[in-house]
């Protein structure tokens, strides 16, 4: 199942620049793996925003609620979910 999310970026400015950091850095390594593994196959910075639009390959609902709710920076996170279906004009779906 295809999902669309938006991730909306909010880290408090009195976190502790250290710890800011190393949660960073673990989200980044989270992300890079899910990438890797093809459930996460696309991310892109909505420009001027801290902020991403991203696209989601799972098997379904629970699972995505499972990689997004064990983002290092989920609890700094606004996360709007559409879930996409096949559109009957897409070529490429034949
Ligand atoms: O920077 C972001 O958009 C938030 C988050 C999503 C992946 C990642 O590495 O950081």
């Amino acid at each position: 199942m295809l999902f669309h999310v938006r991730m909306d970026v909010h880290i408090p400015t009195d976190l502790d620049p250290d710890v800011r950091a190393e949660i960073v850095a673990r989200e980044k390594g989270y992300s890079q793996d899910l990438q890797r593994s093809g459930k996460w196959p696309h991310i892109w910075r909505i420009v001027g925003e801290y902020s991403n639009f991203s696209i989601f390959d799972v098997t379904d609902n629970d699972e995505l609620h499972e990689i997004l709710s064990g983002l290092p920076l989920f609890p700094y996170m606004d996360i709007a979910v559409t879930p996409l279906a096949t559109h009957p004009s897409d070529i490429a779906a034949g």
